[in-house]
């Protein structure tokens, strides 16, 4: 199967977010709420970590989020992941509203999404075994219907772990042995999608390409769909179908993979794609952009990125630019596309 014919734009949508927002801020204690009513203390400042994104994510397919640190990445992967309520907006999974899910149809959604951190040894708890580790949520949930021992080594034979070593302790292991042993601990609650949160960034070249090839081969093998965070370019364009942008909490362009590095849209995907010299031969690194990614506390108005844009007119420092399909799959939020505008 190709990755055309597994991810279609006709395939049904497994997620979508729509104006899905996240705002984070210290929750003030009732002095402090005092404080701030008769106006001796200012209001905690409040983080715009996401505004109104909708992403719809079909199945099969992987979907690539590229976008400067601080951006949403992250929020939005654990919002997908149904780790994080959003603050505002709807999360649709094989379309029901997440937040209206009870009871066993709420646990087959928790365990059908899952997420793989970057850094395993945190996510593993050092005095468990691989085996404990890996069949701790399986047997929690009533999914091991026969022998435990054999479950555990399907699913670490599934993720190229030796079943062999399995009585071992995280700390026994190499990293690349422990990212395998987190990607059996998620295929363990058999997920549909795995949200991977720069899962491979931590490992040597050579250890991300093995990994990477894994999570390839466990698409076709299990049918799974994947939302691919990274901040390696390479990566994104090897893994994945499609590619999401994100600036200050938004996403600003969506397209096929070949189509997003051949004719980027939008002037921040342009130079955020822009070549750059190569620190590690067939690595591309993100350019470095001029200016800072400003506050998500305090973003610009408008368009977001207007304050670095070579092509900021008066338009883009007032209005918000709505999203526009300028070629098939290819949508991109910026006045420029809008002949009028320009
Ligand atoms: N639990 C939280 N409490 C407060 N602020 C948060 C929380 N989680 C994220 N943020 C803030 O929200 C914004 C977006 O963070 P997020 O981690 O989603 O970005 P990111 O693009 O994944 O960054 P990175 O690539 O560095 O991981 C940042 O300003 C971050 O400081």
């Amino acid at each position: 199967m190709t990755m055309t014919e597994t991810a279609d734009s006709t395939s049904s949508p497994l997620l979508e977010l729509r104006k899905v927002s996240c705002r984070f801020g210290a929750r003030p204690d009732i002095a402090a709420r005092i404080a701030i009513a008769v106006g001796a203390a200012k209001p905690f400042p409040i983080i715009h970590a996401l505004d109104k994104v909708d992403l719809t994510i079909r199945k099969g397919e992987v979907l690539g989020l590229v976008g400067e640190s601080g951006c949403g990445k992250s929020t939005l992967g654990r919002i997908a992941a149904g780790i994080l309520p959003p603050s505002a907006g709807q999360v649709f999974w094989k379309g029901e509203d997440r937040a209206t899910l009870r009871g066993s149809r709420q646990r087959d959604a928790d365990l059908e999404a899952q997420m793989i951190f970057q850094n395993p040894m945190a996510a593993l708890n050092p005095r468990m075994t691989v085996e404990k580790l890996v069949a701790e949520a399986p047997g929690i949930h009533g999914l091991i219907k026969g022998s435990t021992s054999s479950y555990v080594d399907d699913y670490l034979a599934k993720a190229g772990f030796d079943p062999a070593m399995k009585k071992r302790l995280p700390h026994q292991f190499s990293g690349g042995q422990r990212a395998r042993v987190n990607i059996a601990r998620a295929l363990a609650v058999q997920p549909e999608f795995l949200v991977c949160d720069e899962s491979v960034a931590a490992l040597d070249v050579s250890i991300q390409a093995q990994i990477l090839n894994l999570f390839m081969d466990l698409r076709e093998q299990l049918d799974l769909t994947y939302l691919f965070v990274s901040h390696d370019l390479g990566v994104v364009e090897h893994i994945s179908d499609r590619v999401a942008i994100m600036y200050l909490g938004r996403l600003i362009e969506e397209a096929p993979v070949a189509e997003i590095f051949s004719r980027p849209n939008h002037p921040y995907t342009q130079q955020l794609l822009a070549e750059v010299p190569r620190i590690r031969p067939g690595k591309r690194r993100f350019a470095a952009m001029k200016g800072e990614l400003p506050s998500p506390l305090n973003p610009p108005k408008g368009c977001h990125f207007h304050p670095r844009c070579p092509h900021a007119h008066e338009r883009c420092r007032i209005e918000v630019p709505q999203k526009r399909e300028i070629a098939p799959g290819h949508i991109s939020a910026c006045h420029l596309n809008d002949k009028q505008a320009v």
